[in-house]
């Protein structure tokens, strides 16, 4: 879990010109007292009251340097010159050390953030995202660096310069008259206790809110990646009236359990702010009349601390804002603190000529047990040779843990206990990503990019060379269907391939893992898409693969696996029969079952 320190924490990398742009606009803020206090000098000199000691000594060094002689227009001029000084020359000055700083800070800082969180969701762990789907992920790496991205600028230039400046009004009204500053102090540090203690309680119901934001989210995103699904049985209403709850009762939460807070501390703050300020108008004028401070000094005095008070409105504001965003920007903290996964491959960009892996192809797997749940194992004690080269067909009835052994044999997550072994390494020692890279898989529902068919054809391998690709492509009858698209090879196939039949994409996904000339090819249910004479000819192109690597291929319809040299049936996740169709024919055991039940024209399922 995320804390504070880790939201703070986030800008050590920026220290030095934080501390120092920071401490430009707190002086700034400071600096904006000589004003008042040159005003209320200002007004001594009309009214013929001493000027205090540091202005008379200054006053008489212009006039010695200048040689001018003693004049009320002198000392006015001194005043002016002064004002002039803090508020003209000062303003250009300004914006370029405070704001332009503050702002470079938070748009770095963004834009580390945005490439700090792909690398995470590069490195989670393929469980992360069964559990958590896009739009709740989505949802909050968006706005917790967009809050990230706004409050630092807030605080930085706003929230601790205007504390800055209470200090220095602090000061000031000490030097002029000690009892109304303590009172002032200790008003100052009960109202921000208060403050403080309250947005605290708030900031707890923020971070629910938070969950139940990102719950919705969820839904949301789920509805987009569903929405045949959702036309098709037309419940287009019922997932309307379930969001519409949601954010009815989102509503509620906000508007009477946080917002209400929120009112409530300013209905307080303001009215406590309110009668400090009359209090000082009170106190201050007593002294004026009793004639312990002067008119100019009475006027400084309850200017500056009527700036004061002004000040603890926006920073309370200030305040609140933070404590709105506090929670998302802890969740984004929760989400970089996630742990990758053991199978975090490494980003450095790698020519895949450079792979130093180049396997036989012999396959090991050794008293492989594994669970997504450590305490449900879905695969039991695994033994497996598969020589270099041979075809290997797993079959079994669904859930039996075909797709999860290939998983393990991916990495994508660890064996409970055994081993998987490539040319005799257990592949858990090797570097993951090239070690990948000697893969390919083609799966049940092939991913397609938004970009061209040719940029999907080389995702694995874009430096593969172009009569590299085109034979892949006459391989997987990826040549048959390319005419047919308005700009061929370059036709953009849209995101996630929605211009493309299933049949289609499944051929392309198949040409794309012959493009990166695998060692182990993997074939999961890959030709299910297909209509019968495509599967038919996609069969006899497989054929001419066969034998050129190891292929492993998981398949519900046995004829797609009858050429298999080795048959592997699973059922409850182990090993229950092993060898060649007829081999497991004439054994009469399951694989036998399941075959019969398949010339009679039933799925194997
Ligand atoms: N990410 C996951 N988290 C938890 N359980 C899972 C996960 N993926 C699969 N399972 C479970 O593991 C078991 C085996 O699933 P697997 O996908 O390996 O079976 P399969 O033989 O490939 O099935 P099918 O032929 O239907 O694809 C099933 O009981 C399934 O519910």
């Amino acid at each position: 879990m995320s804390s504070f320190r880790d939201i703070v924490g986030y800008f050590s990398k920026y220290r030095a010109i934080a501390f120092l742009s920071i401490a430009a606009s707190s002086l700034f803020e400071i600096i904006d007292l000589i004003v008042p206090y040159c005003v209320g000098q200002i007004l001594n000199v009309l009214s013929n009251q001493p000027l205090d000691l540091p202005l008379t000594a200054l006053i008489a060094l212009v006039q010695n340097i200048g040689n001018f002689p003693e004049s009320k227009w002198l000392s006015l001029g001194v005043l002016l010159g002064i004002v002039f000084v803090v508020t003209v020359v000062r303003s250009p000055i300004q914006p370029w050390i405070g704001v332009w700083y503050h702002w470079a800070i938070a748009l770095e800082a963004r834009k580390d953030h945005f490439s700090q969180v792909v690398a995470k969701i590069l490195t989670l762990p393929l469980g992360y995202y069964d559990e958590n789907n896009p739009g709740r992920i989505a949802g909050r790496i968006a706005r917790g660096i967009e809050n990230h991205t706004w409050t630092y600028p807030e605080v930085a230039g706003q929230l601790i310069p205007k504390l800055g400046r209470i200090l220095g009004i602090f000061v000031m009204i000490l030097l002029i008259e000690p009892p109304i500053a303590i009172a002032f102090l200790i008003s100052f540090v009960l109202i921000l206790g208060y403050s403080l203690k309250h947005l605290s309680l708030i900031i707890k119901k923020e971070e629910l809110l938070e969950k139940h934001q990102e719950n919705t989210e969820s839904r949301t995103s789920e509805i987009i990646t569903n929405i045949k699904t959702v036309k098709s049985f037309a419940t287009e209403a019922q997932e309307y009236r379930r969001q519409q709850q949601r954010f009815n009762r989102e509503f509620k939460y906000v508007n009477y359990r946080i917002h209400k807070g929120y009112v409530n501390l300013i209905t307080w703050s303001r009215t406590v702010i309110q009668t400090c300020v009359f209090l000082v108008l009170l106190f201050t004028l007593v002294s004026t009349v009793q004639g312990n401070i002067t008119l100019g000094h009475f006027i400084t005095t309850l200017t500056i601390s009527s700036m004061a008070y002004a000040e603890l409105e926006p920073i309370s504001q200030l305040a609140e804002i933070f404590a709105r965003r506090y929670a998302s920007m802890k969740r984004l903290h929760d989400f970089m603190q996630l742990e990758s996964g053991a199978d975090a491959a490494s980003l450095t960009i790698e020519n895949i000529k450079d792979n130093p892996y180049k396997f036989t192809g012999k396959l090991e797997f050794q008293d492989l047990s594994f669970g997504y749940d450590r305490d449900r194992l879905i695969l039991k004690d695994i033994n497996l040779l598969i020589q270099p080269y041979q075809t290997v067909a797993l079959v079994g009835r669904s859930g039996s843990g075909k797709s999860t052994l290939v998983k393990l044999l991916f990495r994508y997550f660890e064996p409970q206990q055994g081993a998987i072994k490539i040319d005799g390494a257990n592949i858990n020692t090797l570097d993951t990503a090239r070690y990948r890279r000697r893969l390919a898989i083609v799966h049940q529902d092939v991913d397609i990019f938004n970009g061209t068919v040719w940029d999907n054809l080389t995702y694995g391998n874009p430096n593969a060379e172009r009569e590299k690709v085109l034979q892949a492509c006459r391989i997987a009858r990826v040549d048959e269907f390319i005419h047919e698209l308005p700009n061929g090879y370059l036709t953009v196939v849209g995101e996630r391939g929605v211009r493309l039949s299933g049949g289609q994409k499944q051929r392309l996904g198949i040409a794309r893992a012959l493009v990166v000339d695998p060692d182990i090819l993997i074939f999961d249910e890959a030709t299910s898409s297909l209509d019968y004479e495509s599967e038919r000819s996609i069969q006899l192109a497989m054929k001419s693969i066969l034998g050129t690597r190891t292929t492993l291929i998981i398949a519900h319809r046995l004829s797609t696996i009858r050429e298999a040299d080795l048959i592997v049936v699973l059922d409850g996740g182990k090993i229950i029969e092993t060898g060649s169709h007829e081999e497991l024919l004439n054994q009469g055991g399951i694989y036998q079952r399941l075959h019969s039940l398949q010339e009679t024209g039933e799925i194997f399922n």
